[in-house]
Parts: C-alpha cells; sequence; structure tokens
C-alpha cells in the first residue's frame, strides 16, 4: 500500500494534512504507485475513479483501469473536506478501502515509545475511525514529549501534531474549541483554550528574528518597503537634543564660584535665577533658587534659599514634614528643609527635586511679552501670542490634580503664580513654591479651609493672568473676564468665574460645575466640573506616551549592539595576550597556553578579527573607506542574532578567504568572551 509514501514525495503534504493531485504519473500507472495519498494511507480519488495503482496487485490491469476512467459515466470529482475540526470526516472514513487496515503502519525513527501498536479494525466499524487511530508523518528529530498544552491528548494524537501548522493546531484542541478564533500572539490565557495551548508557549517558539528591526510609526511615506533611514535607528534628534542638553544642564558646575562650597551634604552649587534683582513679593523675603548634588546619594536637587529669614519658633520647620509626603507628578517633590549660615546671613533651605532646563510659566509665556503677573497694562493685540485654549486646560487638570491631593492632605498650596510654576517639558508643569509659607507663616497661620478657598481664587486668577495677561487680575478681574469671553471659549470663562466667586448660598439653581448648586466650593467640585476636559488632556497625554514608547523602541535594540560592541571590543586584539594567545594562567592551570601564538591570531579570535576589518574596515574598489551605518548595524544585528547567513573573510594580507556563518562568529565572541572572563587575574594585573 502507498502508505510508505509518506516517507517520500507525499511526506511534506502528508504532514500538512494536504492531499493534492499529482497526474504526472498517470501514464506510467503500471510502475507507479498512487501519490494521492492522503495523510491516512488511502487515496482519495480512489472511488471516484484516481488513475493511479492502490495497490501492487492491481499493477498488472492497471492499463485497462486507465482506459476506462473517463468517460460520460465517470463520476464527477468531488474533493472531500476535512470536517471543521480538523478531523477526517464522516464520507472519507466511510469510502476508506477495507484493505487499508493492513497496510504498514508508517513509524518515524524517533518516535518510539508513543507510536501505539497498530490494530486491525473490521470493515463494518470503518465509519469509526477517526484522526487518532492513524499516524500522521512526524519529522524525525521532532520530540514529541514537547508537546504541552494537552494534557489529555493520545500517543497518536501527539503523532499527528504539527505546533507550526494552524490546521493541525486548531485539530489539536478540545472539541469546544474548534469554531474559535486563535490568535497566536495572545497571551489571554483562560479563553479559547488559550490556557492549553500557552501554557508554555516557549516551547514552540520560533526562533526570534532579531536582526530584523520592526520599526514602529509614524514612518516617512516616500521610502520603498525595505528601505530604512538612519532616524529609523534612533530616537528622534528633537528629543535627544533635549535629553543631552537636561543631562548638560545638570552636570553643569561653576568652577570659580563665590557661593559655599558646602550646605550641609549639599555641594556644588549653580545658581538658577534668570535674573539679579532680590523678589521678595512672594514669600516677604528675597527667594534663589540653586542647583545642588547631595554627596550622600550623588543625585542632583534645587536648593530655594529665602535670604535673612529667622526661625523663631522650631516647630515651624516641622510644618514642612506632610509636605514630603505630597506625591503627585504636578508638584516638585520636597525632600527636606532647613537653616543655614553658610552663605553669612541665616537663610531658610528648601531642598525639592530639579528638574533641568525649566522655565516658570512666568518666564514661558508672559515674560517675553512684557508682562508681569499683578503687573502693568500693555496692550495685548497679537493673537497669534495668544496661549492655546488647550494648553490652558492642560495647566488647568495638572494644577487641579496636584491641589486635590494637597487639600486632601489637609494643606493648601498657597503660592499659585507664574512665577511658582515650572514648565519641565513641553505642557508639563510642577509647583515649586509650596509648603515655604507653612514655615514663614508658621506664628500667623489661617483655617486650612480659608487657604485651600483662596487657592481656588488663585487658580482662577491664575488662569485669567495666562489668558488675560495686560489686566490686573486682582484689581480689575472683570476687564480681564471680558477679554476672555472674546478669545477663550464659555466653558473656561464658567470656570474661572465659578473659581473667583464665593460659594453660592444652598439654594441657588444650577451652576457651571454642578457642585455649587449644593453650595459647596472644593477641589472636588471643581475637577467634576472639567471632567469633560480631563478627558481630552488624559488623552492628549496617552498620545504624547505612545510617541515616546515609538521613540524608545527605536533605542531598544540599540542597546544590544552596545553589549555586542562591548564584547569585540574586549576581545579584539589584546595586546596583552600577543605572547601567550591567550590570558594567563600559570603553569599547571587548566586554561594554561604554553603557545606562543598570539591571541587575535588563533582560533575563533582570528574570524573575529577579521569580522570586525570586514564591519568596519571595507573599502570600495577604489580603496575608499565604506562608512555606512546600514552596513554595520546590518553586520551586528545578524552577528547578534547568530543568523545562518554566511559571510566570507578575507585574511589582510589578501591570501586567505575564510567563509564562516554568523552563528559561528557569534559562538566564538561567547567562547573568547568566557575565556577572557576565566582570565581576570591577568587583565587585572595588566590594569
Ligand atoms: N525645582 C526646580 N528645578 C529646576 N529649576 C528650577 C526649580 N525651581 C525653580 N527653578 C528655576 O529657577 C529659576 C528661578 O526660580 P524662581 O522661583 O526664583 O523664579 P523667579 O522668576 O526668579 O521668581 P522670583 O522673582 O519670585 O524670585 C527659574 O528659572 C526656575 O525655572
Amino acid at each position: 500500500m502507498a502508505a510508505a509514501g509518506g516517507n517520500g514525495g507525499g511526506s511534506n503534504d502528508a504532514r500538512r494534512g494536504i492531499s493534492s493531485p499529482r497526474p504526472k504519473g498517470r501514464d506510467n500507472a503500471k510502475n507507479t504507485l498512487c501519490r494521492n495519498v492522503t495523510i491516512f494511507g488511502h487515496c482519495k480519488y480512489e472511488n471516484s475513479g484516481c488513475a493511479y495503482n492502490h495497490d501492487t496487485s492491481k499493477a498488472n490491469t492497471a492499463n485497462n483501469t486507465t482506459k476506462q476512467r473517463f468517460n460520460v459515466d465517470s463520476p464527477s470529482f468531488t474533493p472531500l473536506q476535512p470536517a471543521t475540526n480538523g478531523a477526517i470526516s464522516a464520507v472519507r472514513s466511510a469510502t476508506i478501502s477495507p484493505k487499508a487496515v493492513n497496510a504498514t503502519v508508517f513509524t518515524p525513527k524517533a518516535v518510539k515509545s508513543l507510536t501505539p501498536t497498530p490494530q486491525s479494525y473490521p470493515k463494518d466499524s470503518s465509519s469509526d475511525w477517526s484522526a487518532h487511530d492513524f499516524q500522521d508523518f512526524v519529522p524525525q528529530s521532532y520530540d514529541p514529549s514537547q508537546l504541552v498544552g494537552y494534557p489529555n491528548a493520545t500517543a497518536s494524537l501527539i503523532n499527528g501534531y504539527d505546533p507550526f501548522n494552524v490546521q493541525s493546531t486548531l485539530s489539536a484542541l478540545p472539541a469546544t474549541n474548534h469554531q474559535a478564533q486563535l490568535n497566536p500572539y495572545s497571551t489571554e490565557t483562560s479563553t479559547l483554550g488559550g490556557a492549553a495551548y500557552f501554557q508554555n508557549s516557549n516551547s514552540f517558539a520560533q526562533p526570534l528574528q532579531y536582526h530584523a528591526y520592526f520599526p514602529l510609526g509614524p514612518h516617512r511615506e516616500n521610502l520603498l518597503a525595505y528601505q530604512r533611514t538612519a532616524h529609523d535607528f534612533f530616537i528622534s534628534d528633537h528629543l535627544r537634543d533635549d535629553l543631552q542638553r537636561k543631562a548638560e544642564a545638570s552636570r553643569q558646575i561653576l568652577p570659580s564660584s563665590t557661593l559655599p562650597a558646602q550646605i550641609e551634604h549639599f555641594h556644588s552649587l549653580v545658581p538658577l535665577d534668570t535674573n539679579n534683582r532680590p523678589n521678595a513679593s512672594t514669600f516677604g523675603y528675597p527667594s534663589w533658587v540653586y542647583k545642588a548634588v547631595s554627596s550622600k546619594d550623588g543625585f542632583t536637587y534645587a536648593l530655594r534659599r529665602l535670604e535673612g529669614f529667622r526661625l523663631t519658633n522650631d516647630k515651624a520647620i516641622k510644618a514642612i514634614q506632610p509636605w514630603k509626603r505630597i506625591n503627585n507628578g504636578s508638584i516638585c517633590t520636597i525632600h527636606d528643609c532647613f537653616t543655614t549660615r553658610e552663605f553669612g546671613d541665616s537663610s531658610l533651605i528648601l531642598i525639592t527635586d530639579y528638574h533641568p532646563l525649566s522655565k516658570t510659566l512666568q518666564e514661558t509665556h508672559l515674560n517675553q511679552q512684557g508682562h508681569r503677573f499683578h503687573g502693568g497694562r500693555q496692550r495685548y493685540h497679537d493673537q497669534s501670542n495668544l496661549i492655546p485654549e488647550q494648553t490652558i486646560w492642560g495647566y488647568v487638570v495638572q494644577i487641579a490634580s496636584v491641589l486635590k491631593v494637597i487639600h486632601g492632605t489637609n494643606l493648601a498650596a498657597r503660592v499659585l503664580i507664574p512665577s511658582k510654576m515650572i514648565v519641565t517639558s513641553k505642557g508639563r508643569i510642577r509647583l515649586t513654591g509650596c509648603g515655604i509659607q507653612d514655615v514663614t507663616m508658621y506664628d500667623t497661620s489661617r483655617p486650612v479651609s480659608d487657604l485651600q478657598q483662596e487657592d481656588l481664587v488663585n487658580l482662577g486668577r491664575l488662569i485669567l493672568s495666562l489668558v488675560a495677561p495686560n489686566h490686573n487680575t486682582t484689581t480689575n478681574p472683570q476687564k480681564a473676564l471680558d477679554t476672555l469671553n472674546r478669545t477663550y471659549s464659555e466653558r473656561l470663562r464658567e470656570a474661572v468665574t465659578w473659581l473667583l466667586n464665593p460659594a453660592p448660598p444652598p439654594s441657588t439653581p444650577t451652576s457651571p460645575t454642578g457642585g455649587a448648586a449644593l453650595g459647596i466650593k472644593d477641589i472636588d467640585t471643581f475637577l467634576q466640573g472639567i471632567a469633560a476636559q480631563i478627558v481630552t488632556v488624559l488623552d492628549n497625554t496617552f498620545h504624547a506616551e505612545d510617541t515616546l514608547m515609538s521613540s524608545l523602541s527605536r533605542e531598544l535594540e540599540n542597546g544590544r549592539l552596545v553589549r555586542l560592541l562591548t564584547k569585540l571590543g574586549f576581545i579584539n586584539e589584546r595586546p596583552e595576550y600577543e605572547s601567550t594567545g591567550g590570558p594567563h594562567h600559570p603553569p599547571g592551570h587548566p586554561n594554561h597556553h604554553s603557545t606562543n601564538n598570539q591571541w587575535s591570531e588563533t582560533g575563533d579570535r582570528y574570524y573575529l578579527k577579521l569580522f570586525r576589518d570586514y564591519v568596519f574596515h571595507q573599502v570600495d574598489s577604489e580603496g575608499r573607506p565604506v562608512v555606512d551605518l546600514a552596513h554595520v548595524l546590518s553586520c551586528l544585528n545578524k552577528l547578534d542574532a547568530g543568523s545562518d547567513e554566511r559571510i566570507s573573510l578575507v585574511s589582510r594580507d589578501e591570501q586567505n578567504v575564510m567563509v564562516v556563518s554568523y552563528r559561528e562568529l557569534k559562538r566564538g565572541i561567547e567562547g573568547a568572551f568566557l575565556e577572557l572572563s576565566k582570565g581576570g587575574g591577568a587583565t587585572g594585573r595588566r590594569r
């Protein structure tokens, strides 16, 4: 019987459960067995007039059979359909030749223990045959014990399982899951048989193509599918520039500074104020801001100094304690507060997080227009200088969110003015002056509820100062509101009006923020009133996060390459090993080398040396250096992946050409690096 054909030309088809007619053998029917065998060793066309011999005993009469094949009485060809669950359909089972039961069962070499003993089936039981009664072709090196997720799978089912064949996978799933759509990338293990299939999905994981970058959007549109720009491999120039400038600012020092060398455990002070004018209007004392490095943890902090402050009550300094517990993204986290005489006076120092290159809201939006909060009356006609409403709402939502936390901790921000809010990145602001007045005005402190109400009014004024900078928002808020009315939405005007006005009595009917109808004026009510804007701001934040993740993913692969390059750098042409051919080990040590070969001229290291030339030192036909980033990235990625692709490495004297695969090179790197690591004594000696 032709079942053995599963091991020959039809094996692949059989493995995939595909049976395709092959008319090629038709004319040579006498000597050719049927190739239309299905996975069950049975020709599906046999009853439909298949031209081939289905048994060697029929071979001699094959010619007669073939002559009668096609005539008007021939039954039409109807391909058999596998049952929806992947098992053989009842129709097919019913048409299997009874002789099939005597067929020699194909036994793949690697599958021994799980191959069931062949059994005979009576003719009338043929309709009960099902997939698990027969063996499919199983690749020889395939280890059925690797099959996971089918704790109840029988050995015969395991034999017919091909993990890379979706149909096979589906057919192996429990019957209730057959109709379900299988998502091979889903990590959801609780539904649709996922629990069974992904229980230990690592067993079947195909080798990841680490050398193949998969760039995430946004993409340039005028490139062909295979083309990449160098920018596709790195974060955007704008973001890199921003981060590098921030890093540079963080590390900046003033070598010939007249500032104290050390304040407590903070050193390397650098002033951050952009002007030298002492301004006592905010805190009652001139305040200065410095960046300094902590010798305790090495991090950089911002020090706000209140010049000339004298502590009269020891308890006052403790008022900062609850502020240390405020954890919110829209405030500069407060770490410590103390007094010092290092500046030659008595100063109060507040330690907060440092955000490099930040500017205050005042500097960002108001200073360049010549305005100052609570300041003059310049005309402000240029509409293009208007802060977009979406930006304003972004600020409002951030401030409201931090106020919720502050008020929830029974504190009040007290300082909600543009010069005490820093913009740390696009659209991100943080409060900087909080907590100070709790210390400086400790003895004259007012009820917190009053201060919290004042926070809301101050927030309203802050918005007004941003949207109508040429009006004095303290003395004449109505004019500023009129300006707001002309240029911004009704919603913003309602919010500002609500913030500026005192809480209405409970009987007041409707109000913009709803809560006012109940006579409540607090930050929670305000947040409810601006819920729609919060959702919009949240969505914008999600988009910004997506963009950052996309940028981050580009750099993800580069970390791998740096590690690889580092290893290559460690290995290639080490001068200290030139006479020994390897790390120094004392005689008797298992790794002791008695040869005098040079380290980089022997073994795998020689390939690696030539590989380095191949990657970095190629020259074109005219001897000019090839400086091609794409070539370097491609080579290093293939090396990291251990690809089977081969490359020709040419010796420096051009007398030898070696063909090696990336896989061999990778193995060489691992081996050489391991050897180096073990020879730490020798390298340490050199250093
Ligand atoms: N935590 C911080 N991290 C980094 N820079 C900060 C921090 N706090 C403030 N700055 C920066 O320090 C500078 C001075 O801040 P400050 O609060 O004194 O503002 P100002 O405009 O000088 O206000 P004033 O006139 O009231 O002193 C600003 O440029 C501000 O961006």
